[in-house]
């Protein structure tokens, strides 16, 4: 359903998105995931029509909406609603006037622009604030009203840059849920920008995690975790993310020979529930410095300090955390990725 190929934005001061390629099927949720400034809101935008691509294509199903240098098909014929971080409502407004605003501007006769806008305050659970101005509710209340305003032309393609961003935590978690509930219910393919990997990871049906204008892996999210491609994924998905540690030589941190590491340099994923501590030294352990300790579910989530690397590790409750604690890395082979960025 949207088909991107060798997508690439340079403002003028080097490229921004670089030659990105994938596609998702009809009624799929990708989700942009990755750190500030790795060109996923540009991704986004190009494929709203707010920005033209300096190369590459963007295919809605069969239609061409994008081609760098020649085509862009305007913002208001691709078919797409769009929702971001700031609601972008208009406060003299009232909620049923915002929601039924873009379907006037599309010539909609009025019975029909009364019934879609009915059924998306309903959609939305807002029926009841439709007379109230947008001034007057609070921002989980505006973020389901931009919501609603996108859902009323029932658009195909929807995009969302960072909507819950300005939620408090319990919002963000409420309206994960509704989120998912609105996908399901319309069917629309769906692009969703965010750097929060909870969000990719409970949402998508396909994650491309961007790092620096560059897709790093394109996988269904479970993948990501389970088979990461890079340290850089590795880093960024998980609760807690996996460590990474260094193994110059056959040795952890370049200082501990396991047999395990023969010969192999590197960052190893550890992942934080392979990890053991111990109260005393054992055959292959290492010195280590508590940092700090969160209780999670019933178990603890240790921070610790070793060899001058902070390590997580996921706990039993009841384990013995002295200040001094000594860590035993698992004796299995591990995933080494190797160390720097493949694309500098
Ligand atoms: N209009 C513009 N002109 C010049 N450079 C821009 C423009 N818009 C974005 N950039 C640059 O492009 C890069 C990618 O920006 P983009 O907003 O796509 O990143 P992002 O991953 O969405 O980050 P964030 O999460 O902080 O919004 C940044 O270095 C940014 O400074």
């Amino acid at each position: 359903m949207i088909a991107i190929d060798r997508l690439t934005k340079d403002y003028g001061t080097g490229p921004v998105v670089r030659d990105i390629s994938l596609s998702v099927r009809p009624g799929a949720f990708l989700v942009l995931l990755g750190p500030s400034g790795c060109g996923k809101s540009t991704i986004l935008r190009m494929l709203a029509g707010l920005e033209a691509p300096t190369a590459g294509t963007i295919r809605f199903g069969d239609r061409l909406v994008a081609q760098g240098g020649a085509l862009s098909l305007p913002a208001e014929k691709r078919g797409a609603g769009l929702v971001f971080q700031s609601y972008a409502l208009w406060p003299h407004m009232t909620v049923a006037g915002n929601v039924d605003w873009p379907l006037k501007v599309a010539g909609m006769a009025a019975p029909e622009r009364r019934r879609r806008v009915g059924e998306a305050l309903e959609m939305m659970g807002i029926a009841e604030l439709a007379g109230r101005h947008t001034g007057e509710i609070s921002g989980g209340q505006q973020q389901r009203v931009a919501l609603a305003r996108m859902i009323a032309p029932r658009p195909p393609v929807m995009l969302f840059d960072e909507p819950l961003s300005n939620l408090d935590a319990a919002l963000r978690v409420e309206m994960r849920h509704e989120l998912a509930r609105i996908h399901a219910e319309t069917g629309a393919t769906s692009v969703y920008v965010t750097h929060d990997q909870v969000e990719a990871m409970t949402l998508a049906t396909d994650v491309a995690v961007l790092n620096r204008g560059r897709i790093e892996q394109f996988a269904p999210p479970m993948q990501l975790l389970d088979q990461p491609a890079s340290a850089f994924v590795a880093r960024f998905v998980g609760t807690p993310p996996a460590n990474l540690v260094p193994v110059r030589d056959g040795a952890w941190f370049g200082r501990h020979p396991a047999p395990q590491l023969a010969g192999r340099t590197g960052l190893a994923m550890v992942r934080a529930e392979d990890l053991r501590l111990t109260d005393s030294p054992a055959p292959g352990s290492l010195p280590a410095e508590r940092i700090e300790v969160i209780p999670m579910a019933g178990q603890w989530l240790v921070t610790a300090r070793v060899e001058g690397q902070r390590l997580t590790a996921v706990v039993p409750r009841g384990t013995a955390l002295p200040d001094r604690l000594h860590i035993l890395l698992p004796d299995s082979s591990p995933t080494i990725f190797p160390e720097g960025d493949p694309h500098p």
